[in-house]
């Protein structure tokens, strides 16, 4: 039977990406959903904007919200420090173990925890399952109907502290109307909106960074 679009994205990574080279993965990955198959990475442009979120940052534990294919993944981990942890929670089986080949193609498996499941499940259970107290930066690129509750959640289970960052994808395209509304209006926010375009389009999308403050 015909392949899945994440498969496809798999052997072309494979094909034209260098084992241990995340930048090769990154360019393999964009060059065939710009050329061939346009698929929901967060993609090239926001991925610069992530890529300085993350640099300024120098996060020590990361939290990602949507795994995919594995493409943000990759971008947030190459720049992360020795001894960093990212946590990347994905529900969708075929996109996780996609997302694996992917992660371990790039030679970052070292620094990378994927978690297979929901969010709302494995949030509450980040302490006691990882030994995390807080995360320094959390990105969220999952189902835009959970950004809101999850990050409701997350601040529940005290998994945020004065100067956790988090980064939204997609605030414009698809869109996440409840969450905009609310970590710009929230006094426990001080929220900042980076505009782009939709990936590999000229469709506008952006990225919103919304800094905890306690
Ligand atoms: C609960 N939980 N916990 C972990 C977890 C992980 C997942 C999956 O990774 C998953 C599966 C399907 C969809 C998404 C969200 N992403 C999107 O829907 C999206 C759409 C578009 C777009 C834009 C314009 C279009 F015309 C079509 C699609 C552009 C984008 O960048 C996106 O991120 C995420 C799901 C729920 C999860
Ligand atoms: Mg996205």
């Amino acid at each position: 039977t015909r392949s899945t679009r994440p498969q496809r994205l798999l052997k072309v990574v494979q094909k034209h990406a260098t084992r241990g080279d995340p930048q090769s993965v990154i360019s393999a990955i964009d060059h065939f959903c710009r050329h061939s198959e346009w698929a929901m990475n967060v993609g090239d442009e926001k991925g610069s904007i992530l890529d300085s979120v993350v640099s300024e940052l120098n996060p020590e534990k990361v939290l990602e919200l949507g795994t995919y294919c594995g493409y943000s993944t990759v971008r947030i981990a190459r720049l992360l420090p020795p001894g960093a942890r990212l946590i990347t929670l994905e529900f969708n089986a075929d996109y996780a173990a996609i997302a694996r080949q992917v992660i371990a193609w790039a030679g970052l498996e070292d620094k990378v925890q994927l978690v297979e499941g929901a969010s709302e499940d494995w949030i509450p259970r980040m302490k006691e399952h990882f030994g995390i107290e807080t995360f320094d930066f959390v990105f969220l690129d999952h189902w835009k109907d959970r950004y809101l509750p999850d990050t409701k959640l997350m601040e529940d289970c005290g998994l945020l502290r004065k100067g956790t960052v988090l980064l939204a994808d997609n605030v414009i395209c698809p869109g996440v109307p409840d969450y905009l509304e609310y970590v710009r209006n929230s006094l426990s926010y001080k929220s900042y909106y980076f505009k782009s375009h939709l990936e590999y389009t000229k469709a506008e999308d952006g990225l919103e960074k919304s800094v905890f403050l306690g």
